[in-house]
C-alpha cells in the first residue's frame, strides 16, 4: 500500500523484500551490483529489504527536487554505522545541531582563510613533487602517496599540525584504519543480522571495527591536544600561524577550522565532545575524499598525454620560465586544469552516492514519497548518462570549457543545496596546487596503457587494485 511498490526494481517477495537478491555479494562485487540495477530499472527504482524502502534516483529533476528543498537534510539509516567513529559531526547530524555547527562553521571556508591556505597547499605540493622525483621504483603506487598528501595538509591547514616525522607512523596507521572503517561499516550494512549494536559488537568484525575506532580517535584526540598546547605556547595564540599579518589584523574573527571550535569551546558553543566530532569528521572527509580524486585524475592524465601537455602550457604561459610555486591568483587562472579536474570528478566522483531518510511526505513529480522512506541519489550514474554526456565513458575535460549550458543539478560531485560539501572550494584550490605542480615537473605515464581499474565503493569510490603511475621528469626540471 505504498506508492513506491509501484515502481520498478528487483523482484520483491513478502516480509523479506529483495533481501535475499541482496545478501552474499562479495564486497568487491556489491559496487558492480549496484551499477546493474539502473541498467535494469532505469532512472527511478526501488530496493526494498525488509520494511525499509530505498529509493534510487539518478535523473536531475528528481535529484534538484529532493537535494534542494531544506527539508531533506537527514541522512539515512547508513550513516548510522559511522556515528561511532564521527560522532554527529557535520556530516552526519540533522536538525538544529547540523544547523548550528555549519553556522559556526561557515566562517572557516571563507575566502580570507583560504587564501592563506595556499602556502600550505604549495610548500606541499612541492613536498610531494620532490618525494615522487627521489622514489626509487618507477612504477608508483600513487594512492599511498597521495594520501600522505592530503593528510598532511589537511593537518597542517584546518588542523595547525604538522605532521613531522615522529607522527608519520601514527598517520600511516591512521590512513589504513579508516580504509578498514569503511569495509567494516559496508560488509555491517550488507549483512541485515549485524545491524543491530548487540550482536554486532560481539563478533570479530564489530571487535575489530571497535580497535579501529580506538587508533581513529586517538590520532584525532592528538592532533587537539597538539593544537591547544602550540595555542597556549603562542603569543596571538587565537590565529594559525600560516596567516599573513593582513589576516591576522583584518579577520581576527576568521580562524582556521580547530582554532575556530577551540574558541567555540571558551564560548560555551561547543563541548569537548563535540570538537571531536568535528575534528574526526573534517579529517576523514578533508582528505580521504581528494586523495582519492587525485589519484582516479592522476591515472586518467597519464593515459591523456594531450590533457598533460595542455595544462603544462597553461602553466607555461602563466608562470613562464620561473620556477616559483603557485600563489592563490596563479591558481585561480588555471581554467584548463579547473575543467580537467571537473572532468576528473564526472567520471570518478568520490562520493558515488549520497542518502537521504524523508521526515516528511512529498510529491517527487508524480510520485507520492512517505516519510520514512529512504532515498539514493546515484551521482556515479548522473555522471555518466550519454544524454547529458555524449560518448560518457570518454575522458574530455574540454567539456566543461565549451560553454554547453546543463542542469544546474546534472554535475553534482559535491552534492548540492543546502547539505553540500562545505570544503569544495578548498578541495579545488588543494588539486589544482599539487596537479599544476606534478605537471609542471613530470610527464605522467600509464603502467598499463587505457586500463580502467575495477571499482569498489565503501564509503568513498575506491579502485579495487593499485594504481601505478610512472613520473619521468621533465628535462629542464631544476627541483
Ligand atoms: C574531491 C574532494 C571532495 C569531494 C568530491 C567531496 C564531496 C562531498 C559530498 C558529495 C558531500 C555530501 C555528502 C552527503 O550528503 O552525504 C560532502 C560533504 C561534506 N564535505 Fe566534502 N568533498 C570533498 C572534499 C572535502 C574537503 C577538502 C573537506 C574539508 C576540508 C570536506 C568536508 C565535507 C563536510 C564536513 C561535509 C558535510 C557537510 C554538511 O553536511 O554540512 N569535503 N562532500
Amino acid at each position: 500500500d505504498n506508492p513506491l511498490d509501484s515502481l520498478p526494481g528487483p523482484k520483491r517477495w513478502p516480509i523479506v523484500g529483495c533481501a535475499f537478491g541482496l545478501l552474499g555479494i562479495p564486497y568487491d562485487e556489491l559496487f558492480n551490483r549496484m551499477l546493474s540495477f539502473p541498467k535494469m530499472y532505469g532512472y527511478r527504482y526501488v530496493l526494498k529489504i525488509f520494511n525499509r524502502r530505498i529509493l534510487h534516483v539518478y535523473n536531475v529533476e528528481d535529484i534538484e527536487i529532493i537535494l534542494a528543498h531544506s527539508r531533506n537534510i537527514t541522512k539515512n539509516r547508513p550513516y548510522d554505522f559511522l556515528e561511532p567513529w564521527l560522532g554527529a559531526g557535520l556530516l552526519i547530524s540533522t536538525g538544529s545541531k547540523w544547523h548550528r555547527r555549519r553556522k559556526i562553521l561557515t566562517p572557516t571556508f571563507h575566502f580570507n582563510i583560504l587564501r592563506n591556505f595556499s602556502k600550505v597547499f604549495e610548500e606541499k605540493s612541492r613536498n610531494l613533487v620532490r618525494k615522487l622525483k627521489n622514489l626509487p621504483d618507477k612504477n608508483v603506487d600513487v594512492l599511498s602517496v597521495i594520501g600522505d598528501f592530503t593528510l598532511n595538509t589537511i593537518c597542517e591547514t584546518a588542523m595547525g599540525t604538522q605532521l613531522d616525522c615522529d607522527k608519520s607512523t601514527s598517520a600511516i596507521k591512521y590512513k589504513d584504519t579508516i580504509k578498514n572503517i569503511g569495509i567494516q561499516v559496508i560488509k555491517r550494512l550488507t549483512k541485515v543480522w549485524l545491524h543491530p549494536d548487540i550482536i554486532f559488537y560481539q563478533t570479530t568484525l564489530g571487535k575489530e571495527f571497535n580497535r579501529n575506532l580506538v587508533i581513529a580517535h586517538s590520532f584525532a584526540d592528538n592532533v587537539i591536544d597538539d593544537r591547544k598546547m602550540k595555542r597556549t605556547d603562542q603569543e596571538d595564540g587565537a590565529l594559525s600561524e600560516n596567516f599573513d599579518d593582513k589576516t591576522k589584523e583584518s579577520s581576527k574573527r576568521r580562524l582556521a577550522l580547530l582554532d575556530l571550535l577551540i574558541e567555540a569551546e571558551n564560548n560555551g558553543e561547543i563541548d569537548v565532545e563535540g570538537i571531536r566530532e568535528e575534528v574526526n569528521t573534517f579529517m576523514f572527509e578533508g582528505h580521504d575524499t581528494t586523495a582519492m580524486a587525485l589519484s582516479f585524475g592522476l591515472m586518467l592524465l597519464a593515459d591523456h598525454e594531450d590533457v598533460q601537455e595542455r595544462i603544462y602550457e597553461e602553466c607555461k604561459l602563466i608562470f613562464g620560465d620561473s620556477d616559483r610555486t603557485p600563489s592563490w591568483t596563479d591558481l585561480t587562472e588555471m581554467k584548463y586544469l579547473e575543467a580537467t579536474i571537473k572532468e576528473i570528478l564526472r567520471l570518478y566522483p568520490s562520493v558515488p552516492f549520497i542518502g537521504r531518510q524523508i521526515t516528511e511526505d512529498f510529491m517527487l513529480d508524480d510520485v507520492l514519497v512517505k516519510k520514512d522512506v529512504e532515498v539514493l541519489v546515484h551521482i556515479y550514474d548522473l555522471h555518466r548518462r550519454a544524454d547529458i554526456y555524449p560518448d560518457p565513458e570518454v575522458f574530455q575535460p574540454q567539456r566543461f570549457l565549451n560553454g554547453e549550458v546543463r542542469h544546474p543539478y546534472a554535475f553534482i560531485p559535491f552534492s548540492a543545496g543546502p547539505r553540500n560539501c562545505i570544503g569544495q572550494k578548498f578541495a579545488m584550490q588543494e588539486m589544482k596546487c599539487a596537479l599544476s605542480e606534478i605537471c609542471r615537473h613530470f610527464k605522467l605515464r600509464a603502467a598499463e596503457r587505457g586500463a580502467r581499474p575495477r571499482l569498489k565503493a565503501d564509503i568513498v569510490l575506491r579502485p579495487v587494485d593499485p594504481i601505478y603511475v610512472q613520473f619521468i621528469p621533465r628535462s629542464c626540471d631544476k627541483l
